[in-house]
C-alpha cells in the first residue's frame, strides 16, 4: 500500500511532500528520514519560523482578549470577550492539534488562491485607532464617550444613543402640576372634575396657576387644598416639589408648560384639548386610565431637546442679558417683522461663515418644532428623539437655498450685519418678541434641559400618529386595481 505524508503549506511553499514505500513502519521512518535529512536544515528553518510567528500572534491576541474583557468590564457586558475567547480557544485547539503545525495561524488572513495557494499578506495589518465624542472648549476627558468600537479595522458604532427611554418610579408620586389653556370651558369643567379625582382617588397634592385656583374656588371652597405660587422665585422652585406634570389644551399649552421651567422639566403628560394636539397624544376622555397606568409606571418618555438662546447687544459687546437664557421647545424665529424690506442675517456655526440668509427670515428649530414653522418654511420633519437642529429659511430670494440640519453640539450665531437695511425681530416659540438693532446678535444651541413628554404608546408610535392624524401626512386615496398594469 502506498501513502502519501500530507503535504504542509506555509506561505505558500512546499516543505515536504514524500512519497514512502515499504510496509513496515521501520521502513517508511528510514525512507522519511534519508530524503528528508537533504532538507532537514531548510525544513527545520521553514517550519519553525511559523510557528515563532503562530506565538507571537497567540501572545497578541491574548493581549486583545484581556484588553477587551478589562473594556467589557467596565462596561458591564461579556458577550464579545466570550466569542473572542471562544473564538481563541478554538484556534488553539486547531494551532496544537494533530498536525502541531499551526499553519492556519499563519495563514489566517490569506487569500486562499487554491486549496493549497495561499498570499502571504499576514503582516499587512490596519493600524488600529479610536474614535470618540469631543466637546469643543472641554479640557478634561470627562465628556469623552467611546462611540466606536475597532473591529478589525472596521468603525462600527457601539451604541445607539437614543433607544426608547422608560421611566419607573422608585416611590409613589406625590405631587402634580395641572395646567390649562385659557379661555375654555371645556378645559375649566375637566380641570375642575380632574382634580377632584386625583385629590380622593389618588390622594395627590394638586397645583395649578394663580387664576385657574380663584376660578375653583369660585365654583366651590371645596378646591381650598389647591396649592399655587405668588411669584417667579416660587416658579423657580417648582421643579423641586412635582412629580408630574398634566397639561390641558392644545400644543400652546404643552409650549407654555415647557416655558415654565427654566432648569429642570418633571414628566409632562399632555392630554388633547386643542385642534392640532401633535405633542399631545393622550385623550382626556380616558383620563382616568391613562393617569392610574402613568402614576403607577413605568412610562414611555420622548425626550424632547429645548434650544437656549442668548441675545448679545452691540451696545453690550460681548456681555448676556442679564434676563439669562431663553428656552425654547419649538423654535427661535428670526424675521422682518412689520420692515418691508430683505432681512440681511449673517449666520455662523461653530464661529464659521454658513451663510447670509436675505428673505423673510430664518428659523432655527428643535426636532420637535420641526413639525411646527419649520414645516410650513419647507423644513423637513425630523423625530423628534433625533438630537439636531433645523436651520430653515423663511421665503429666501434665492433659488438655491435649501434648509440643512445641524448636529446638535453646535452653536449658531446669527448677527444683524452693521450695513442692514431694517431691524429684525427675534421671537421665542412664537412668543416674547424682541428686537435686533445692527450689530445685535443672537446666539443659539442645545439647552441641557429636555422636556420629558409621556408617550402614549412610544416616541416613534407617537410621532407617526401625529403625522398622519395631525397632518394627514401623505393621504392619497389608493388606486383602483382595475386599469392598465403590467403584464
Ligand atoms: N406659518 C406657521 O405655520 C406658523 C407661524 C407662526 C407660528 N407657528 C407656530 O406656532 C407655534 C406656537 O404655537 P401656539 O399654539 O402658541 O400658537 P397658535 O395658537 O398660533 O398655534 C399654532 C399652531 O401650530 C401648532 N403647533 C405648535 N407646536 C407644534 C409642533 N411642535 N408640531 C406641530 N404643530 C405645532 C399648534 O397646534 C397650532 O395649531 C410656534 O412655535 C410656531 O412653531 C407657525
Ligand atoms: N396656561 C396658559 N396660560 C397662558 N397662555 C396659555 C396657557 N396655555 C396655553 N396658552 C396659550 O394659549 C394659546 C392656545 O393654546 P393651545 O395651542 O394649547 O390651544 P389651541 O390653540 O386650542 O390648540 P391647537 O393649537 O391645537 O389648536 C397658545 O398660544 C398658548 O401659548
Amino acid at each position: 500500500m502506498n501513502w502519501r505524508r500530507p503535504a504542509i503549506s506555509i506561505w505558500n511553499i512546499k516543505i515536504v511532500d514524500i512519497p514512502l514505500s515499504g510496509y513496515n513502519f521501520y521502513e517508511k521512518l528510514k525512507s522519511w528520514w534519508t530524503q528528508s535529512s537533504l532538507c532537514n536544515a531548510m525544513g527545520m528553518i521553514r517550519f519553525m519560523l511559523p510557528c515563532l510567528f503562530c506565538l507571537e500572534n497567540c501572545k497578541e491576541r491574548d493581549r486583545k482578549i484581556s484588553e477587551e474583557q478589562s473594556h467589557r468590564e467596565n462596561n458591564g457586558g461579556d458577550e464579545r470577550t466570550e466569542n473572542l475567547a471562544s473564538r481563541s480557544n478554538e484556534q488553539s485547539e486547531q494551532c496544537c492539534g494533530s498536525n502541531g503545525i499551526c499553519s492556519h495561524e499563519v495563514l489566517r488572513d490569506g487569500d486562499r488562491d487554491s486549496a493549497s495557494k495561499v498570499v502571504p499578506n499576514k503582516f499587512a495589518r490596519k493600524a488600529s485607532f479610536k474614535l470618540s465624542w469631543w466637546c469643543k472648549g472641554d479640557q478634561s476627558d470627562q465628556h469623552k464617550h467611546d462611540i466606536v468600537s475597532f473591529e478589525r479595522g472596521n468603525i462600527t458604532t457601539a451604541e445607539r444613543s437614543s433607544k426608547q427611554i422608560s421611566l419607573k418610579w422608585e416611590s409613589q408620586p406625590q405631587t402634580v402640576i395641572i395646567l390649562t389653556k385659557p379661555n375654555s370651558t371645556s378645559v375649566r369643567i375637566l380641570c375642575a372634575e380632574m382634580v377632584r379625582w386625583l385629590r380622593e382617588q389618588k390622594k395627590l397634592d394638586i397645583y395649578v396657576e394663580p387664576h385657574v385656583r380663584a376660578e375653583l374656588l369660585t365654583e366651590s371652597s371645596y378646591y381650598n387644598f389647591v396649592h399655587t405660587w405668588k411669584d417667579e422665585t416660587e416658579i423657580m422652585l417648582l421643579h423641586t416639589k412635582v412629580d408630574l406634570v398634566v397639561t390641558l389644551g392644545g400644543d400652546g399649552t404643552v409650549l407654555w408648560a415647557a416655558s415654565m421651567f427654566k432648569g429642570p422639566v418633571p414628566p409632562v403628560v399632555p392630554f388633547s384639548l386643542g385642534s392640532l394636539g401633535f405633542m399631545t397624544p393622550f385623550h382626556s376622555e380616558r383620563y382616568r386610565e391613562y393617569l392610574d397606568s402613568i402614576l403607577k409606571g413605568p412610562i414611555s418618555i420622548t425626550l424632547r431637546h429645548r434650544l437656549q438662546c442668548h441675545v448679545i447687544r452691540e451696545a453690550a459687546k460681548n456681555e448676556y442679558e442679564t434676563e439669562g437664557p431663553i428656552l425654547v421647545l419649538n423654535e427661535v424665529t428670526i424675521d422682518r417683522g412689520i420692515s418691508s424690506y430683505l432681512t440681511n442675517l449673517e449666520c455662523y456655526c461653530d464661529n464659521s461663515f454658513v451663510t447670509c440668509v436675505q428673505g423673510d427670515g430664518l428659523i432655527l428649530s428643535t426636532t420637535s418644532g420641526s413639525t411646527a414653522y419649520s414645516l410650513a418654511a419647507g423644513g423637513s420633519m425630523v423625530h423628534p428623539q433625533v438630537p439636531g437642529i433645523l436651520f430653515t429659511p423663511i421665503c429666501p430670494h434665492s433659488l438655491s437655498f435649501r434648509p440643512l440640519i445641524l448636529p446638535e453640539h453646535v452653536t449658531l450665531r446669527v448677527q444683524v450685519p452693521f450695513n442692514s437695511r431694517s431691524h429684525a425681530w427675534a421671537s421665542f416659540d412664537g412668543k416674547d418678541r424682541k428686537r435686533l438693532a445692527a450689530g445685535d446678535a443672537l446666539v443659539c444651541s442645545m439647552a441641557p434641559w429636555p422636556v420629558p413628554t409621556a408617550c402614549q404608546v412610544d416616541s416613534t408610535s407617537d410621532f407617526l400618529n401625529s403625522i398622519h392624524d395631525g397632518l394627514h401626512w401623505n393621504l392619497r386615496k389608493t388606486q383602483s386595481f382595475d386599469g392598465p398594469r403590467d403584464t
